[in-house]
């Protein structure tokens, strides 16, 4: 037996479900009429945030009905772990956007300052518009500024660390079908 691949099960085993996947999906129902009421005539490309935002990109893209492109581009603070540190690009942003509308996707906003981070890239690089739409806001008061939101936000989250829907916890369980608290110690 796996010694890491038990404790990965047990993580699962003793988490706190926060959000079941019907719960997730409805919200990804809602983000999705929310974006195409904004954007559906504007041509937007819109930019996935490796890795976390790959479960919500696939299950959003399908309820855009409308003409888009896709880019990605890698930004990471949290490598595994559980704390944010110093922001690493690992992919840039290439594709052309100088007075294009960009929608960044991501799972997750928590102090934001990725998030932050990736927009001015994008406004930097000339975007008209950068619209930001996540699938969890994390509540607490150490926004990377006081109020910082997305425009378009599926589930707002107690301030614990979560896995599942695209989340990592030290790696794993990107795939757990619904949002997961991570139980305390
Ligand atoms: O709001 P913040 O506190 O900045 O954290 C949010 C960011 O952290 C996660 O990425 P991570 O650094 O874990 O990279 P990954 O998506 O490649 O796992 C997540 O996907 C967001 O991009
Ligand atoms: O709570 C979290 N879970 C997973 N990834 C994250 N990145 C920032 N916060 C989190």
């Amino acid at each position: 037996m796996n010694p890491k691949v038990e404790a990965m099960r047990r993580v699962l085993a003793e988490a706190e479900c926060i959000a079941d996947s019907s719960q997730v999906q409805r919200a990804i129902d809602r983000v999705a009429a929310e974006i195409t009421e904004v954007l559906a005539e504007r041509d937007p490309l819109v930019y996935v945030v490796m890795k976390g935002a790959v479960v919500f990109a696939g299950q959003i893209l399908p309820r855009l009905r409308f003409p888009l492109e896709v880019a990605y581009l890698h930004a990471t603070r949290y490598h595994d772990t559980t704390a944010g540190s110093r922001l690493e690009w690992r992919v840039e942003p290439t594709a052309p956007i100088e007075g294009r509308p960009v929608l960044v996707l991501d799972d997750i906003l928590d102090e934001g300052y990725t998030l932050a981070a990736v927009m001015q890239r994008l406004r930097d690089e000339g975007a008209e518009d950068v619209y930001l739409a996540v699938l969890c806001h994390k509540l607490h008061e150490r926004k990377a500024y006081p109020g910082m939101r997305a425009h378009f936000t599926g589930l707002e989250i107690p301030d614990r660390y979560v896995f599942g829907y695209g989340m990592d916890y030290k790696g794993y369980w990107r795939n757990a079908d619904g949002i997961y608290a991570v139980r305390e110690p």
